[in-house]
């Protein structure tokens, strides 16, 4: 039930009272994670009316998207003539529109009811990296709706993408994209003769959010309003459950901008919303995640797992570690444990990894005994000489590049890495920010001991954990 104060958000003359109103068109998720589920619940936290538009069915849980089957255009151009038709639709929000004729279909009806604002939230690419729509589907998107649009707020991936490909890895990079994705709205609408009625609907404003920005401490958005720009800061939360959290910052600058709050304000308040629903659900867990997708990183090629929990408490950790047991014996590819070597001996785990402020190697080597296997982080030659010496049977070196997944942890970059597996007389496996963008430059260091690349968000922060293993593992296999 709304509270009071959501009704009375737009009242009308007659004593009637209305809702400010959202209409989303975006694709629904299964999980209710993101999407249409995502867009409805934050409309609802901003006491705002959400009606929604299909433009699209996934399947999909906390591991990934298991299938995608859009709807026909025709049958989403008479939803969208459903709701303009009859109720006073104040801000059109997009999400996933799956093909060119699904955007001709929404700008011409967005034409024909005029609303107060248009949100573009580019769903182009997927956290995996993969454009959802081709190259034909961009080029309507960009022509056709961006010129409609009030406000498109593009990830780093999505804005590289209305760029053209161009790499974005610093502040000064997003500042840059937000400034070249405004210009190039107003080049289209120089060029594009759009009806006299529409020249104020011309988008103004741009997002370019920064969450996925690589060794990055804080959550940076850079908002540029054609004029200035704004430097929107918050901190970074710890946690895998971001899904979805695009479609709700842009479902509630909606929401806010249906109230009647202006641009900026509305984006400060989305901002300020998602990082609260970040901080209530960072440690939620729905579904059976974890060890699906461990299943899922097998199955794509992973030849060894490692379980790595820095927040669990011990007995959840056993828990954990008795699961993927199953899950890894049963695929016989071993499994280490990170850090706490008397979980791995309480569980008759394959191995441990420890880093440099660990339990050193050697009494890692006594407690453990010959059979199991030890991995140790090494940043210098002299680290991977101890290594040996110690009794370890690999080294991880890292980080390689900047990574959100371990903060504070200075990268060695490619030379490093070349420098300590010369040195080293035990097998490496690269670690830090590795993934199918750059795999390739590490294993073409060529030397003959780096073995591999030891990964976290490259697989597991991506929709399909499955895919992105298969991925990386053609990428690490082709020389
Ligand atoms: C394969 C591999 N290499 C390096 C690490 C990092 O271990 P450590 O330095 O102990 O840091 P934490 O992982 O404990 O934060 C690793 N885990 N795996
Ligand atoms: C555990 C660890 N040690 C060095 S970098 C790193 C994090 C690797 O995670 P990602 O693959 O997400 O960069
Ligand atoms: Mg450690």
């Amino acid at each position: 039930m709304l509270e009071e104060s959501a009704y009375a958000a737009v009242t009308q003359g007659s004593g009637l009272r209305r809702l400010a109103h959202v209409l989303t068109v975006a694709g629904s998720d299964s999980g209710g994670g993101a999407g249409i589920q995502a867009d409805i619940k934050a409309c609802a936290a901003a006491c705002v009316y959400c009606s929604s538009v299909i433009t699209s069915v996934t399947a999909q849980n906390t591991i990934g998207v298991q299938g995608v089957y859009s709807l026909a255009e025709n049958f989403v151009a008479e939803q969208l003539r459903s709701v303009l038709s009859d109720m006073q639709v104040d801000v059109i929000k997009t999400g996933m529109l799956p093909s060119p004729g699904m955007i001709t279909v929404l700008c011409q009806s967005i034409k024909e009811f005029p609303v107060r604002a248009v949100v573009v939230d580019p769903v182009m690419v997927s956290t995996s990296g993969d454009v959802l729509s081709g190259p034909s589907t961009l080029s309507g998107f960009c022509k056709e709706l961006l010129p409609l649009a009030d406000i498109v707020t593009p990830n780093l991936k999505e804005a590289s993408a209305l760029l053209g490909g161009i790499s974005l890895d610093t502040v000064d990079d997003m500042r840059f994209a937000a400034k070249s994705i405004h210009d190039f709205g107003a080049s289209i609408y120089q060029s594009v003769i759009l009806p006299a009625t529409y020249l104020d609907m011309l988008y103004q404003n741009v997002l370019v959010k920064g969450g996925d920005l690589p060794g990055s401490s804080a959550a940076i958005d850079i908002f540029f309003d054609g004029e200035q720009f704004h430097e929107l800061c918050g901190p970074r939360i710890m946690t895998r459950n971001t899904h979805g959290t695009g479609c709700t910052l842009a479902s509630y600058i909606a929401a806010e901008l249906a109230k009647g709050t202006p641009m900026l304000q509305s984006v400060q308040a989305a901002k300020s919303f998602v990082k609260s629903a970040l901080l209530y659900s960072k440690d939620l867990m729905i579904g059976n995640g974890p060890q699906e997708a461990v299943k899922a990183s097998i199955e794509g090629g992973a030849t060894i797992i490692q379980l790595r929990e820095k927040e669990a408490e011990t007995s959840e950790f056993v828990k954990k570690t008795v699961d993927c047991m199953a899950i890894c014996r049963s695929y016989h590819v071993p499994l280490l444990i990170n850090d706490r070597i008397d979980v791995a001996l309480a569980c008759d785990a394959d191995g441990v990894h420890i880093g440099q402020s660990d339990m050193p190697a050697e009494l890692a080597r006594k407690i453990l005994g010959p059979g199991k296997i030890i991995g140790v982080s090494c940043k210098t030659p002299a680290q991977a000489m101890k290594a040996w010496a110690d009794g370890a049977d690999y080294i991880g070196c890292g980080g390689v590049f900047p990574t959100n997944t371990k903060q504070s942890n200075p990268t060695i970059g490619l030379k490093g890495l070349e420098t300590v597996c010369l040195a080293s007389k035990l097998p490496v496996v690269a670690i830090g920010g590795i993934g199918a963008g750059n795999v390739q430059s590490v294993m073409e260091l060529g030397v003959p001991n780096l073995k591999g690349v030891a990964v976290v968000s490259a697989l597991f922060d991506q929709e399909s954990v499955a895919t992105e293993t298969r991925r990386l593992k053609s990428l690490l296999t082709v020389r």
